[in-house]
């Protein structure tokens, strides 16, 4: 198959660009002089550039005509890169009017990860005339990407060719072993911001994506923040901006990129078009952390369904972008056809998640409704995510919840019951982590933690007064409450990780919100806590 605009052509000319394919080079020639002659013969007969993507066995894999001005190579997806990171293919086309490579030779050059980029000039009689070539560069002090070669005419290159890329592949692999570790199997990220807000609040939500990364065990390589003008629909940032930083990341050997804010299904298909790489947005990356950490029957059945009603309108046909979330759901290249079975599969998949859930929530009531009989009172402690809700509920109950410096340690409830003095008990409940900009459907997928707060007669709000965004945190915190209709419940603020604070802050922070200091880590700090408690609960008894 000829790839291009082969509209205009006449059969005989079909023909013998179809007859390229069979030509072949040896493993050691950029091109044979036979190929390059009938190559540029027949490029200044029909006077449009010409194509070939050729492997590293020397065989022809693409045909493609162009216009006068450019070729456009088609998907090169299916072709895998190797250890250096090169494609194994180059591609060597002709230029008219023997022009240098042009902005979008070297792009493609770096985008696809070509062994070479090569432009040989067509002279007027159809001959062979200059050569221009360039490759890519490991990643350097300079950031350049590529280097440039040029002979003034084709038939005086000496180039070996295996011998020239066994080099360059060492080259590569050499220095990239110095800054990154193959052998790790984590993913490898640049992180992406781009937004109209202020600088300040575009670093802190990019610093919190940076811990979302760690927490889903996602080695960051990079970021960067982009403040445009005007946000680009189609790309989120510039188009040709984009391009750098993926060019950039390939040369990084980045595996992934990580946008902090959320792509509508049309960014996600324009961005999967252009590169390979996977592309994960905030709301994915946290889906994700969610269907790692969830344990229970409920939890697994919650994050699935959440997912796939995410996933369903952003499948493209290259399904690159999912793959890492969805395994086999929507994998590479699917026909029309294979995507629109895909597509019902996820639909009947959703509605019987949906099923299990309301059975698993029956479950649920009945077990409340137990609970409820026992007529305790109900404390749900709520919260950021990594605030030490999970640490204070063990230490205030001395029992053992997954507690970790990772956002979204807890995912599924857990209940412990509070011993006070002459046998009063409290039921405390720990739960899911809130975070700003929660993913859509998400919260309203964790039922399970909602209704226990629902039941609960006081909400302790723990905040980790140590980290600077604290205030924005309790912002986050208070409006995603709102939004679940349990601003009605009262709350308590529990100022925690007070042993990380200066004492003087402490107080001027607590005297300012009304709330109570406390170290998780230091069961000692627990004694105000402790009293506003029984206070609340029972008013009447002498503490
Ligand atoms: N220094 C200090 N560290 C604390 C304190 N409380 C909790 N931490 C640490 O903070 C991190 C998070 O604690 P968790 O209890 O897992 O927090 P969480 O609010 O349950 O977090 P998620 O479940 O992820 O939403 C852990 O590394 C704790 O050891 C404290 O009072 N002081
Ligand atoms: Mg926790």
């Amino acid at each position: 198959m000829i790839h291009g605009q082969t509209g205009g052509l006449k059969s005989s000319q079909i023909k013998a660009l179809e007859r390229l394919y069979q030509r072949r080079c040896s493993p050691q020639q950029l091109l044979s002089s036979d190929l390059a002659h009938s190559l540029c013969g027949l490029s200044r007969e029909l006077n449009r550039q010409l194509g070939l993507i050729i492997d590293r066995g020397g065989a022809v894999r693409h045909v493609i005509v162009g216009d006068d001005r450019q070729i456009l190579i088609p998907d090169l997806s299916g072709f895998a890169t190797g250890r250096s990171g090169l494609r194994g293919l180059r591609c060597i086309h002709t230029h008219l009017r023997d022009e240098p490579l042009s902005d979008d030779d070297l792009t493609d050059l770096a985008l696809l990860r070509l062994d070479l980029m090569v432009a040989i000039g067509v002279a007027a009689d159809g001959a062979p005339a200059g050569c221009h070539y360039a490759h890519l560069l490991p990643p350097n002090p300079q950031g350049r990407q590529v280097e440039q070669q040029q002979v003034r005419h084709f038939f005086q290159l000496q180039l070996d060719l295996r011998a020239f890329l066994q080099a360059l592949e060492d080259e590569l692999e050499r220095t990239l072993q110095q800054s990154i570790d193959l052998s790790d199997p984590r993913e490898r990220a640049i992180l992406l911001s781009v937004g109209k807000g202020s600088l300040k609040a575009l670093e802190d939500s990019l610093s919190e994506l940076r811990e979302l990364a760690r927490s889903a065990d996602v080695l960051v390589l990079d970021q960067v923040i982009q403040r445009p003008q005007r946000l680009n629909p189609r790309f989120l940032m510039g188009e040709g901006k984009l391009k750098e930083v993926v060019i950039r990341a390939l040369q990084q050997r980045a595996t992934l990129l990580i946008f902090d804010q959320d792509l509508s299904p049309n960014q996600v298909r324009s961005i999967t078009a252009l590169t390979d790489l996977k592309v994960l947005d905030r709301s994915q990356l946290i889906l994700d952390i969610f269907a790692r950490r969830a344990h229970t029957l409920d939890g697994k059945v919650q994050v699935e369904l959440a997912q796939l009603k995410y996933i369903l309108p952003r499948l493209t046909g290259k399904g690159t972008a999912f793959s890492r979330l969805m395994g086999g759901i929507g994998g590479r290249g699917p026909g029309e056809t294979k995507l629109e079975i895909d597509r019902r599969r996820i639909r009947e998949r959703i509605a019987r998640l949906e099923q299990r859930l309301q059975q698993l929530a029956r479950q649920r009531l009945q077990r409340r409704q137990k609970r409820q009989r026992a007529d305790l009172p109900i404390v749900s402690i709520v919260g950021y995510t990594n605030a030490g809700k999970s640490t204070l509920l063990n230490a205030l109950t001395r029992s053992a919840v997954r507690a970790e410096d990772l956002l979204f340690a807890t995912l599924d409830t857990a209940t412990r019951r509070l011993r006070f003095p002459s046998e009063r008990e409290l039921i405390v409940t720990d739960t899911v982590g809130f975070i700003r900009q929660l993913p859509e459907g998400l919260m309203g997928a964790f039922r399970a933690t909602l209704e226990e707060m629902e039941d609960a007669d006081l909400l302790l709000h723990v905040v980790d007064l140590a980290n600077p965004c604290f205030e924005e945190q309790i912002l986050a915190v208070e409006q995603i409450l709102a939004e679940l209709d349990l601003a009605r419940i009262p709350r308590l603020l529990v100022f925690n990780k007070i042993d990380l604070v200066a004492p003087v802050e402490v107080a001027a922070c607590c005297r300012r919100y009304g709330a109570v200091p406390v170290s998780a880590c230091e069961p000692d700090s627990f004694a105000p806590l402790l009293q506003q408690l029984q206070q609340r609960f029972w008013p009447t008894a002498a503490s």
